[in-house]
């Protein structure tokens, strides 16, 4: 079960069965005899996505609590027909495709879906599994060390307004993270220090390319006020905090104690679907022992974009984003 608070949106057997008729319906018309293709489904999971009942659309509708999050529950997950849990994002193919394609729908009534060119090969959904040789990095491919709160993609401009995280398996009852801007306590110093562009944020080790990119790093704000209220975009393990002065360090530091006294752990069952606000939630993950045995924890990620949503500074839009495109579906 998650953590009690966690606003839990339970579909009903009705809703998952049109679901899943739905994705299998789009995972055969999308058949090429080998696979699916994906620009195929893709372009055809609007129209999908649109023909689904109210029940699920109403599922789907935005976070509606300060805490910014909510998990949909009811989706069931066959843990013998899903197979062994791949032992690295590279080596999934198409393993648990059925719920790639649910999430699909799910990201495609929320929003734009969005990939990258830089992640796990292009895809629309990744597989988060732990990777031997990976275990300390600050990626979903770590384990046995706190993956610390952040902002999805938090270098880039791009980055997603909603994050997706569908479990596959869970065994070890391993918590997701969560912790809303929209619960912290904050002088309105701090935040005005904080909503000053000070530091940058740099791409994170899931993305190797952009690493070595060679346009200087622009500062941005980590607070600002958007017309929903206080948004963030934070990613410590990332920014160069030596760079800021110490009274500004001083006013991060208390930013990530109040996030850690804020934050919320979700252990997600399979079939849970958490969906994250990317503009007021950072989220994380607490270490944990991988088995790599088959039996991993396993999560599918989407991420999306909300046309026409307004959460972000404008100076955004002339920021390089260290040279990587979020490329965004029926684009
Ligand atoms: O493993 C998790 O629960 C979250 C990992 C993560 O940060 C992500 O998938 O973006
Ligand atoms: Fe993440």
């Amino acid at each position: 079960m998650p953590t009690a608070g966690t606003p839990v949106r339970q579909l009903d057997p009705h809703a998952v069965h049109e679901l899943t008729e739905a994705a299998q319906h789009l995972l055969l018309s999308s058949s090429t005899g080998h696979g699916s293709d994906w620009s195929r489904l893709m372009s055809r999971a609007p129209d999908l996505a649109a023909s689904l009942s109210v029940d699920i659309r109403h599922a789907c509708r935005p976070a509606d609590t300060p805490a910014g999050l909510f998990v949909l529950r009811g989706i069931p997950v066959d843990d013998t027909a899903i197979g062994p849990t791949p032992g690295h994002w590279s080596s999934a193919g198409s393993a648990g495709e059925l719920y790639d394609a649910v999430l699909l729908l799910l990201a495609t009534v929320m929003g734009t879906p969005i990939a990258w060119e830089g992640q796990q090969d292009g895809r629309f959904v990744h597989n988060i599994v732990p990777s031997p040789g990976h275990e300390e990095e600050q990626t979903g491919a770590s384990s046995t060390v706190l993956l610390s709160p952040h902002t999805e993609d938090a270098f880039h401009p791009g980055r997603a307004h909603l994050l997706i995280l569908g479990c596959m398996r869970n065994h070890d009852a391993v918590a997701t993270t969560a912790a809303s801007v929209r619960e912290v306590d904050l002088s309105t110093a701090d935040v005005a220090l904080l909503s000053e562009p000070v530091l940058p944020i740099l791409p994170d080790d899931a993305y190797a390319e952009a690493q070595s990119y060679a346009g200087t790093p622009q500062p941005v704000p980590t607070l600002w006020h958007s017309p929903t209220g206080l948004t963030l975009r934070y990613d410590p393990a990332y920014t160069p905090l030596d760079r800021a002065s110490e009274e500004h360090r001083a006013a991060y530091a208390r930013l990530s104690d109040e996030l850690v006294r804020v934050s919320t752990a979700v252990s997600l069952e399979p079939g849970d679907v958490l969906v994250v606000d990317n503009d007021l939630v950072v989220h994380g993950r607490v270490p944990f022992k991988a088995r790599y045995d088959g039996t991993d924890r396993w999560l599918k990620r989407a991420s999306v974009r909300v046309p026409r949503r307004r959460t972000r500074p404008a100076a955004e839009q002339d920021e390089h984003g260290y040279g990587q495109a979020a490329v965004e579906a029926f684009a």
